[in-house]
């Protein structure tokens, strides 16, 4: 389901003389539907840069990023647009949102995105809040004011309303308590039951070790530093 070959990245540092950092080099690996692949390896290793070439955040240099049938390295905006949309979720840390949106909708919206009937996304959506424990007086308001743990939850329960064919989950496990850290564990084994293709970055090592079925060491993708 995602497929990359040979992917590089180097930053230009403008304000430092546009001085150009290789920060990866030679970035190949798969993941197959319902498999959920950890990324590890030292802090500055490249973890993150590479979940954002993935996602189209971070263009890469060279290589191929296939996910499905559309290769991010080389894709239009509008066509990231529509990946993002349809087949690759993201659960970043934190939640953004539009001011004044109600949560429950905040959750149902990429449901309703992708045409799913406003019942059904509604539904799912109350769902995942009652399971992730957000209290229901809290569904009918904004969370722009809710605590950090809350939006934090409220971020997950949005990235797991659609089922994607592929997700990247970045510390989807950082600093929740233990229920809700086992609410979303489940969550992660229900979507690899349904075939979803899981990229993670999981610095807490006993969830890495019951959801990933595959490591990758992004260190071994750091370039060779020229002496
Ligand atoms: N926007 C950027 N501009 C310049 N350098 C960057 C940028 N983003 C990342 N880097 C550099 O790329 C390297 C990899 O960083 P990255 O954040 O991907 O590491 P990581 O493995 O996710 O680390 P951590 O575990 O600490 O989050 C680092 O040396 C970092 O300084």
């Amino acid at each position: 389901m995602i497929h990359l070959e040979n992917v590089s990245k180097s930053f230009t540092l403008h304000n430092q003389g546009a001085a150009v950092i290789p920060v990866m080099a030679g970035a190949t690996f798969d993941v197959a539907p319902g498999e959920c692949v950890a990324l590890i390896g030292n802090s500055g290793a490249g973890k993150s840069t590479l979940m954002r070439m993935i996602y189209g955040n971070y263009l890469s240099q060279s290589g191929r990023i296939m996910v499905g049938d559309v290769d991010v390295a080389t894709a239009e905006p509008r066509e990231i647009i529509a990946l993002r949309r349809a087949t690759l979720g993201y659960v970043s840390q934190f939640l953004r949102v539009v001011p004044r949106v109600p949560t429950v909708e905040v959750v149902a919206e990429p449901l309703l995105s992708v045409g799913t009937p406003k019942e059904v996304a509604f539904a799912r959506a109350r769902d995942l809040l009652a399971r992730l424990n957000i209290p229901e007086t809290l569904w009918s308001l904004s969370p722009t004011t809710f605590s950090g743990g809350e939006q934090q939850r409220v971020n997950i329960a949005r990235g797991f309303a659609h089922t994607y064919p592929a997700m990247l989950l970045d510390e989807p496990t950082a600093s929740l308590d233990a229920t809700n850290r086992e609410t979303v564990l489940t969550l992660i084994e229900e979507a690899k039951a349904r075939g979803v293709a899981i990229i993670g970055i999981f610095h807490d090592a006993p969830a890495r070790a019951r959801v990933a079925d595959r490591e990758i060491d992004v260190s071994d993708f750091t370039p060779a530093k020229e002496v």
